[in-house]
């Protein structure tokens, strides 16, 4: 007999909570299609390891260097699932964490969320591209994720 898996911290959100919609000059976004609120489990992405030594000979040369986060020995997760689809913000409305023993990361609202908000992480202060609108309000507390080196921030 198969043991059920641990309750996650905060229950998901009743899926689907978001759906995917093209949004002019950012690509695709992730859009609310229900009230979610502050500190709710948006989404849990599994994902793939893409060791250091991987990253530098081939993957940062690839447009999988849009779409990986970093971890903080080097190595990267791509994020499956819609874990590749949060634009970014500053301020973000979506908080993340890495779990890289359990290879999956976790999006958490940052505040509560109406419906028809794009859902966004903040993805460090060096951007690559120009940036294209935001989600227009502030977290609740001013709070700011924190910021990585070069790329999508990680909070471990
Ligand atoms: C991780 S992907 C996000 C999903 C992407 N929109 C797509 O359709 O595949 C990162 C890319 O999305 C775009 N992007 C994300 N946030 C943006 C923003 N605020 N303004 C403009 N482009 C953005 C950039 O092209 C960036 O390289």
């Amino acid at each position: 007999m198969s043991s059920s898996p641990p309750p996650a911290e905060n229950p998901p959100v009743s899926p689907p909570a978001f759906v995917i919609r093209d949004v002019s000059g950012r690509g695709r976004g992730l859009f609310s299609r229900a009230r979610i609120s502050r500190g709710d489990l948006v989404h849990e992405a599994p994902c793939l390891l893409v060791p250091k030594v991987s990253y530098d000979a081939h993957a940062k040369h690839t447009v999988l260097e849009h779409y990986l986060f970093n971890c903080k020995d080097g190595d990267r997760l791509l994020a499956l699932g819609y874990g590749s689809i949060f634009n970014h913000s500053d301020p973000p409305n979506v908080d993340y964490r890495l779990d890289k023993p359990g290879m999956v990361i976790r999006y958490y609202a940052a505040r509560d969320i109406v419906v028809g908000e794009e859902l966004c992480i903040y993805y460090g202060a060096n951007l690559w591209f120009e940036e294209v609108g935001g989600s227009g309000s502030k977290a609740e507390d001013g709070s700011e994720s924190s910021d990585d080196e070069n790329f999508l921030n990680r909070i471990e």
